[in-house]
């Protein structure tokens, strides 16, 4: 099966309990939304998907096979909030460290070929993080999760998003957290909100406001 899932997902730093019975399945193919209040635990899952923290208790598997790390599986890729590539390196640089079998498609974009000799800490905030969430997705990882992918861009970088992803659909499955609430509900195929440390199946604005994450009266 193409698709991974994570069951069971239980963790807590401290006395705190942050998740306490999570599961998230995502198959290649489809965009997987996942909203949540902040602090409810949406990076800390998705860092434990990917393998960089430990939980308590999980259980994961990528393609039919049990995964301890899902790093170590080369089948998981992570974007996360913070920038990860250091600033003094030039993008045309980056794309070879960082890409291989889909570097010739990254290469071909028009808003990458704009900025290939200039070092990425000289590029804008937005335009950097736009880089850093397309060397993700055009990785060779087969899943890929990306930790507010929306945030610092402006409606069109964010579309740009939207369109690469879609590019790579037929090969890939994707997990986006986001506060922007509107865009993953309206993008993701399906979307989930974390809350409480559980997972709930979310269809429109008024499941999200049934579970406290909107206000109840936005409209
Ligand atoms: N290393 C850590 N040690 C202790 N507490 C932590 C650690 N990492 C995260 N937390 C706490 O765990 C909770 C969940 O954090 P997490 O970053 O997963 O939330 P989030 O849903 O991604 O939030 P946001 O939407 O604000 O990014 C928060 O209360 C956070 O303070």
């Amino acid at each position: 099966m193409d698709e991974f899932f994570i069951d069971s997902a239980q963790h807590s730093f401290g006395e705190r309990k942050i998740l306490n019975n999570v599961y998230l399945k995502c198959c290649v193919g489809e965009v997987v939304g996942v909203l949540g209040r902040n602090g409810c635990g949406k990076s800390t899952l998705l860092k434990i998907i990917f393998g960089t923290i430990k939980p308590y208790y999980k259980h994961l598997r990528i393609d039919d096979k049990i995964v301890q790390k899902g790093f170590l599986s080369g089948k998981i890729a992570y974007l996360s909030q913070s920038f990860f590539i250091p600033h003094y390196l030039k993008l045309a640089t980056v794309i070879k460290l960082y890409t291989n079998k889909y570097q010739h498609l990254l290469l071909e974009l028009p808003i990458f070929n704009a900025h290939l000799n200039e070092r990425i800490g000289n590029l804008s905030g937005g335009n950097r993080r736009l880089a850093e969430a397309l060397l993700i997705i055009y990785s060779d990882a087969k899943y890929v999760l990306l930790d507010e992918p929306f945030s610092q861009l402006s409606p069109l970088l964010i579309e740009e998003i939207k369109t690469n992803i879609n590019a790579m659909l037929s090969y890939k499955g994707f997990v986006i957290t986001d506060h922007y609430y509107q865009h993953v509900l309206n993008y993701a195929s399906r979307t989930i909100l974390l809350h409480n440390g559980c997972n709930y199946n979310i269809n429109n604005l008024e499941d999200l406001q049934l579970h406290g994450y909107l206000p109840a009266m936005l409209h």
